[in-house]
């Protein structure tokens, strides 16, 4: 099956506001059309509103880097699923592994946001990854099924469809140290099984996995061409236009 490829850059907490939305002026028209594929920026969420004004007549979509799972409430300083839909953002990443090591962000938390993304029509990135201690002791597998399975918990397939999944190991994150294209592609693979199992084939192959990890201008083609890699989600390398734009071009194979 032809799935779209998606590129989408995670910016983490960087960038002044008038940086974003000198970036996004500088990418805007040579953003791939959305019938090629899906090109994201996950800003700090105060850029968002002011990015997806300046890209509303390009192809170019906004994602926030985590939300609350609740509407509103007593959450100081969260931000609601429903708030960053009201404001047209089509994307958000659940579960990012610096959420997890800093901001006790769980399974559960997970799951129940991924819940929310659909409640409110966002299209969930949901990340997941072994540390390299886990890696170095045969955990990955193990790992990143357990990760995949509770955070698809209770999803219908039609959801699962389209949620995508980014396979970040935790050690390639911000170190230049890049998963080799057979290993990422591996355990893109091994997730794919994982959804199969919950679910069916169709369903496991429509759903998008992403590889991220010190993904850059040079490796992404290797990246894109494997079987199971789907896009990549892009730390470091998204920050600056002129790669974040080679790393689209690269992932047109
Ligand atoms: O979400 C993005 C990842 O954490 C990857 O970051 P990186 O490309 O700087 O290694």
């Amino acid at each position: 099956m032809m799935r779209k490829p998606i590129i989408a850059g995670n910016w983490k907490m960087n960038k002044s506001y008038s940086e974003a939305m000198t970036f996004t002026r500088e990418v805007n028209q040579k953003i791939p059309s959305e019938d090629v594929m899906d090109t994201v920026i996950c800003a700090p969420a105060i850029f968002l509103k002011g990015m997806e004004e300046r890209a509303e007549d390009t192809p170019l979509q906004m994602g926030a880097q985590t939300m609350h799972f609740e509407n509103s409430g007593a959450f100081t300083g969260e931000i609601s699923p429903k708030s960053l839909a009201d404001i047209g953002i089509s994307f958000v990443i659940i579960g990012h592994s610096e959420r997890r090591e800093m901001f006790n962000e769980t399974d559960e938390t997970v799951n129940k946001k991924m819940h929310a993304a659909f409640r409110e029509d966002l299209t969930p990135i949901m990340c997941c990854g072994e540390t390299l201690n886990q890696k170095e002791e045969g955990f990955t597998e193990k790992v990143v099924s357990e990760q995949v399975t509770k955070g698809f918990n209770g999803l219908s397939k039609e959801q699962a469809k389209r949620a995508i999944v980014a396979y970040e190991p935790i050690w390639a994150i911000g170190t230049g140290r890049t998963s080799s294209p057979e290993d990422a592609n591996k355990t893109c693979g091994l997730i794919r099984q994982v959804i199969e199992q919950l679910y069916d084939n169709e369903t496991a192959q429509s759903v998008r996995i992403q590889y991220g990890g010190s993904v850059k201008p040079e490796n992404i083609s290797s990246l894109m061409e494997k079987e199971h890699i789907d896009g990549a989600l892009v730390g470091g390398a998204s920050l600056q236009a002129d790669s974040f734009l080679a790393i689209i071009e690269g992932a047109k194979v």
